[in-house]
């Protein structure tokens, strides 16, 4: 039998490219979160992937986007700083999108560790588009830098996922297991939760607000005398009281909606009934207030 490989990998790619979505499929178990808005990840949630012959701990990394306040700026060096500690990178590219110069800029970074580092070229979300299309971007991929292997691969339908898995685990140096078996991640629960809970409260809401929105969860403790209940004592943060509107709703209705939407998903990952108690609080500018940006955890 073959060595036990262990190692990290990454997933880059421009805003919605399916990068959480697909370490969700990797990993089996809902831990980065997901949205249809862009740049919902902030932290470098690690998802576990446990095998008989490797580990793999998956990286979850933001956006990689041209930074505009402080916080871009920080998002960019989660970005880089992640690049030049994994042992093999993902890029993806969605099937049913050109490729654009977005692609090309994070292409260009990519290619200054491209020595160092593998990097894989990913064709995402295949189940949206004809095979001929999938060829064809394929091909279009292929010009933009060199890859050590190209895949591609659906996270809904679970098309080439496992091929994937092993492309990446190839990559890795021979090593024991780096955490313990079962542990999907080691991110703090607390921040999971917090993640779920912005996750719920950017559905639906218009294109400006994800920037705007932040959660800490101040407090997790079990129900006094009962072991079936967790309460969750959280804020959400917005930069402006008309921000503060948006997420309210019509007589609170739009909160009651998302605390339900997130007490749902928090409850799946604690595996416990979940009492949330939900607060809105304005910090104004918190994006450019480092003092701010460092007690919301950036
Ligand atoms: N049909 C289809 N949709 C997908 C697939 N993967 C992701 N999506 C959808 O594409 C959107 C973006 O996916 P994410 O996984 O959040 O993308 P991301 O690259 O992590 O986005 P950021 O966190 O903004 O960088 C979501 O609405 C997903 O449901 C796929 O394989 N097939």
């Amino acid at each position: 039998m073959s060595e036990h490989r262990s190692g990290f990998a990454c997933f880059v790619g421009r805003p919605n490219a399916g990068k959480s979505t697909l370490t969700n499929a990797l990993v089996g178990t809902k831990v980065a979160i997901t949205s249809s808005k862009p740049q919902t990840t902030r932290h470098a949630i690690r998802g576990i992937v446990h095998r008989e012959d490797a580990q793999l701990v998956l990286i979850d990394t933001p956006g990689l986007h041209r930074p505009r306040t402080l916080l871009g700026e920080r998002l960019n060096d989660i970005v880089h700083t992640t690049w030049s500690e994994v042992d093999v990178v993902g890029f993806c590219v969605p099937a049913n999108e050109k490729i654009g110069p977005g692609d090309k800029f994070i292409a260009a970074e990519l290619q200054k560790i491209a020595k160092r580092t593998p990097v894989i070229g990913i064709v995402t979300k295949t189940d949206l588009v004809q095979p001929q299309q999938v060829a064809e971007q394929l091909l279009a991929l292929q010009q933009v830098m060199e890859f050590a292997e190209l895949v591609p691969v659906s996270a809904v339908d679970g098309f080439q996922v496992a091929t994937l898995a092993d492309l990446l685990v190839q990559r890795l140096p021979e090593g024991p297991q780096l955490y313990p078996g079962g542990e999907l991640t080691d991110e703090p629960e607390q921040t999971l939760v917090a993640e779920l809970i912005r996750e719920a409260a950017l559905e639906g809401v218009r294109d400006e607000l994800p920037h705007s929105i932040a959660v800490t969860v101040e407090e997790m403790l079990p129900r006094e005398g009962r072991d079936d209940l967790i309460d969750v004592h959280a804020f959400l943060y917005v930069e402006r009281p008309s921000q503060k509107g948006i997420i309210l709703g019509h007589k609170g209705e739009r909160l009651r909606e998302v605390g339900a939407a997130a007490r749902r998903n928090i409850e799946r990952l604690l595996g416990s009934k979940v009492y949330l108690d939900l607060h809105i609080k304005v910090a104004k500018e918190w994006q450019r207030d480092p003092r701010q940006l460092r007690r919301l955890g950036f």
